[in-house]
């Protein structure tokens, strides 16, 4: 059977809104392979946030289940989840959300040092290089570009090894030339640490970097689905 690192099974999340019932995921089957880079794409509302969410355990389906790495997500309690969120996964956002009063370096290192872990100075270089941090790593953000930021916010999501990493918009901040080589640079040291990537975006140039596109309307997936249909 094939091992899949993410596989979500007639995933639905309904949002009530007043009498109306927001259907965000309607019965979604979701599956990726270890190592793959995996675009998410889709009109605004569709439920692709929503979709990345549920992955990354940062909120819980209405029904279905989600299976990360061979864990089903719905068996772990609050404190279990949150060890998963910060050992097991790499979040990127389109805001950086980097802590203003401090450097490059120590951007990177936080979530190492939140969890109380030795810093692997050698991987933290490495990582660093990698993004072309190096010359930066005592700047503080606010010194930084929008595409050095991301670059650090990258390195922060990197540094605790994840084996999933979950990027929504990662690139709706910058430039178009900016976005693609931050992109560029992720796709690099995904596959160097042998990293699977799900990636959210809008942008069609961004999403032929990935390895499959899946296609997401009113919170089904109408295509890429089928790739492992035969499976
Ligand atoms: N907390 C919530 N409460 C109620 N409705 C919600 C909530 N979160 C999302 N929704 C609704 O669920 C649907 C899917 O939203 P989602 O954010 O997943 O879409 P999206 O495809 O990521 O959109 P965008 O590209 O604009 O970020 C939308 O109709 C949205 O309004």
């Amino acid at each position: 059977m094939e091992n899949y690192i993410v596989e979500t099974r007639n995933l639905k999340k309904y949002y009530q809104q007043g009498t109306n019932t927001v259907k965000a995921l309607d019965g979604v089957d979701f599956r990726v392979k270890a190592e793959e880079f995996v675009a998410i794409i889709g009109k605004s509302g569709s439920g692709k946030s929503t979709l990345l969410h549920m992955i990354g355990g940062l909120d819980v389906p209405t029904s279905g289940s989600v299976i990360v790495g061979g864990k089903n997500l719905a068996g772990l309690t609050k404190e279990q989840l949150a060890i998963f969120r910060r050992r097991k996964i790499g979040f990127v956002f389109q805001s950086y959300n980097l802590v203003q009063d401090l450097n490059v370096y120590e951007n990177i290192i936080l979530p190492i040092e939140l969890d109380g872990k030795r810093v692997d100075q050698e991987f933290v270089q490495e990582i660093m290089e990698l993004l072309q941090l190096e010359e930066r790593r005592e700047a503080l953000p606010s010194t930084l570009s929008g595409g050095q930021q991301q670059r650090v916010a990258i390195a922060r999501a990197l540094v605790s090894k994840p084996t999933l990493i979950l990027a929504d918009e990662p690139t709706g901040n910058l430039d178009t030339a900016t976005g693609h080589d931050v992109l560029g640079l992720l796709k690099i040291v995904a596959k160097q640490f042998r990293q699977t990537i799900v990636l959210i975006t809008h942008d069609n140039d961004i999403a032929q970097m990935a390895d499959r596109i899946v296609r997401i309307e009113d919170g089904k997936i109408v295509k890429g689905s089928e790739f492992y249909a035969e499976e």
